[in-house]
């Protein structure tokens, strides 16, 4: 469906669990998180009903998300059956890696097309400090075992943060001159719940700049998403930047969400949601669901106005990342 801004809409976020395993500084809070309980979140049957019913809508690109996706029992039977959704050509995952390798193998079978890994640092100490107890080794033993079985393209993203990893920016960079891996540098929003904010941010500009070596302009990277792209001379793989503060992109937005606790969402970036797990449990048939996913585009704003500007917490938005499905 074209929404009223004329964009097409074809993509839907899906988070399945707000829980996670890790505690990233600049995404949740250590302490003090109080997960959804179990009849609060849609089921996978729930979920799949909406999917259906919105398919036809013009959807045909689903990625699942999270809180962390893959600590939600249940996943590989959920792709499976997602992928069996007629017109539904395009399932991905975003993770935080840590659970991956173990489940691989079957997640591709299912019908995982794409997974795009959190990766904010390639030391071991600083991973451990950023994720609160993570460990890289069995993140960067998910990546490679993706390379392995061939999901294409494997991407990387890497929320960069001023006096955390601003100095690694060039070794994530040279990365994708041995592996072939989009490695995506993505500005901190204003989203996060750990108290990273305005003094921890870097403009893709200054990002781009810590990259010494020449970056040669690429088009046409497979997936949705709203990043610029590059490659180093003789690289296997490419490197992207997202701007969602220095440079929006919502001119270009193909997207809306579904949260675990069953609220679509036509924005990131908005409080604004409606109800879906409330309509499906009163009974609402597919009629009613296509009826709430055209009112949510019809509400779809033109663009957003996160800023650090007005104040150092960002804006006061209901949800925070890991509660939307980042
Ligand atoms: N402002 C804004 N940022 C977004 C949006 N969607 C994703 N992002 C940012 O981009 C990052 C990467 O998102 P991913 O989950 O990897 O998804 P994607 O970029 O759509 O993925 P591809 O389909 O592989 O291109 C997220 O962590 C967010 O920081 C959006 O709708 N608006
Ligand atoms: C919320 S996580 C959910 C999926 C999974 N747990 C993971 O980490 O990939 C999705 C993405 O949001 C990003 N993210 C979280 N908080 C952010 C913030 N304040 N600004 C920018 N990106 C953020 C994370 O780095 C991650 O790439
Ligand atoms: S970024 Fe992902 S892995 Fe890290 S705390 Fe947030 S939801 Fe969890
Ligand atoms: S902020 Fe909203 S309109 Fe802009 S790209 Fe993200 S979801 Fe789309």
């Amino acid at each position: 469906m074209i929404d009223k801004c004329g964009r097409k809409i074809n993509y839907l976020r899906i988070s399945v669990t707000d829980r996670c395993n890790f505690r990233c500084r600049y995404c949740m809070p250590v302490e003090g998180v109080k997960a959804l309980r179990h009849e609060e979140i849609l089921s996978f049957e729930e979920i799949l009903r909406f999917v259906e019913a919105v398919a036809p809508l013009g959807i045909e690109k689903v990625r699942v998300t999270g809180g962390e996706p893959l600590v939600r029992k249940g996943m590989v039977e959920f792709i499976s059956a997602l992928s069996s959704i007629e017109g539904i050509s395009d399932i991905s995952m975003t993770t935080n890696g840590s659970l991956f390798k173990e489940v691989s193998h079957d997640l591709k079978k299912a019908g995982l097309k794409r997974v795009n890994f959190s990766l904010d640092t390639l030391n071991p100490e600083k991973f451990s400090y950023i994720t609160r107890w993570g460990k890289l080794k069995d993140v960067w033993e998910g990546i490679e075992e993706a390379l392995r079985l061939g999901f294409n393209p494997v991407k990387i993203n890497t929320v960069v943060a001023r006096g955390f990893n601003d100095d690694e920016v060039e070794d994530f960079a040279k990365l994708t001159v041995e592996y072939p891996v989009v490695i995506r540098f993505i500005e901190l929003m204003p989203l996060g719940d750990g108290g990273w904010t305005k003094g921890r941010f870097i403009s893709a500009q200054d990002i781009k700049a810590r990259i010494k070596s020449e970056l040669l302009k690429v088009n046409n990277i497979e997936g949705n998403g709203p990043a610029e792209y590059f490659q180093l001379k003789n690289a296997k793989g490419v490197i992207g930047f997202i701007t969602p503060i220095s440079r929006h992109f919502c001119e270009s937005c193909n997207r809306v969400r579904l949260t675990a606790d069953g609220k679509l969402k036509p924005c990131l970036a908005s409080s604004a949601e409606l109800d879906v797990k409330g309509l499906m449990r009163s009974g609402a048939g597919i009629a009613e669901i296509k009826e709430v996913y055209k009112e949510a585009l019809s509400i779809k704003p033109y663009g957003h106005n996160m800023s650090y500007d007005k104040n150092d917490e960002g804006r006061n938005l209901k949800r925070k990342m890991w509660q939307i499905g980042g």
